[in-house]
């Protein structure tokens, strides 16, 4: 695992207040299925600038969880707020506009299309042009297109290190890329409006990774723990993910929050959650406990 490297000068700092009000709040929220409660009661903060992880053996809600917040359900009960609004009943799209923007478990990339169309689609939510413009692609589509593409190009490509692909079809590259540019298009939603001058109190940005190294190999999850500090470090964008690979939350992660059953059993810092029973016996319930103690053993070495 990487070690956090120290902070470039040009990081931007968190203002102390910003680095401890919850940017993203999840009260309650209960989701059924029928006589399923995916979620029961779930509630739990997430702090602008942290790096936040939802763990827990399969079957437990992860998914569910990540699905109503981002906007894909909606709950039976309970609230999200987003930078202290309530945006429980906001449309998914709209959220992402708001701050709020997703990577997808099963890669959602439209795989006949090059790599960079896939994360300018990513800016979809942001753009101005109405949709007689875009077919006639004159005025101002046309500059905006050609803002969007400079953008997208010198920012996250040259971040994502996928230069020397952004012309290839997405369905010719390994896994492990197709996953790199899943969040290309993800963080393409939560840039600054290319061309224009950063707002003076930009608002709060998460970007939520479902399963970000699920199926990769070590090189390319040692590359994807790098990315996600470094987004984090550069942009100060919150990051809120899914994930299984225990080592990698252990180490990436400030606060982690572990759900069985649709309920959260545990949450605090990855040393408080390794060390709570009722994690270690959720774990042992669904039959993963031994690969819980590898991983974590795996994490112990690495920090
Ligand atoms: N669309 C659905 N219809 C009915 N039941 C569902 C649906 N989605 C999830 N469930 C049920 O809700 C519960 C939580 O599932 P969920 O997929 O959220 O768990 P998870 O923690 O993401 O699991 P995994 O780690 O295997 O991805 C499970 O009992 C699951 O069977």
């Amino acid at each position: 695992m990487p070690t956090r490297p120290e902070p470039r000068p040009h990081a931007p700092a968190l203002a102390p207040a910003a680095a401890h009000a919850p940017v993203l709040s999840v009260q309650g929220l209960t989701l059924a299925f029928g006589g399923v409660k995916a979620l029961n009661g779930v509630s739990f903060d997430v702090h602008a600038g942290s790096i936040t992880a939802v763990i827990g053996p399969n079957g437990a809600g992860k998914t569910s969880l990540f699905n109503t917040i981002s906007g894909f359900y909606r709950p039976t009960a309970g609230s999200v707020h987003f930078d202290g609004a309530d945006i429980t009943r906001v449309p998914a799209p709209r959220r992402a506009a708001l701050g709020l923007a997703r990577s997808f478990q099963n890669i959602a990339l439209f795989r006949g299309m090059t790599v960079l169309d896939n994360i300018k689609l990513g800016r979809h939510a942001h753009l101005k042009t109405n949709v007689f413009e875009a077919l006639l692609y004159v005025g101002r589509a046309r500059r905006e297109e050609a803002r969007l593409r400079r953008a997208v190009e010198e920012r996250i490509i040259d971040f994502l290190e996928i230069d020397h692909i952004r012309h290839a079809s997405v369905a010719a590259l390994p896994y492990g890329l197709q996953k790199r540019v899943e969040m290309a298009r993800a963080l393409a939603m939560l840039l600054d409006e290319p061309g224009e001058a950063a707002p003076a109190t930009p608002g709060p940005r998460v970007l939520m990774l479902d399963e970000p190294v699920a199926g990769m190999n070590r090189e390319e999850t040692e590359d994807m723990a790098r990315f996600i500090l470094d987004v984090r470090r550069e942009w100060g964008i919150t990051v809120l993910m899914v994930e299984h690979d225990m080592a990698m939350v252990m180490d990436l992660s400030d606060h982690v929050v572990v759900l069985n059953f649709g309920q959260v059993i545990a949450q605090g810092t990855p040393q408080q959650v390794q060390a709570d029973p009722e994690v270690v016996r959720a774990y042992l319930g669904a039959g993963d406990v031994g690969e819980l103690r590898k991983r974590l053993r795996g994490a112990a070495l690495a920090a």
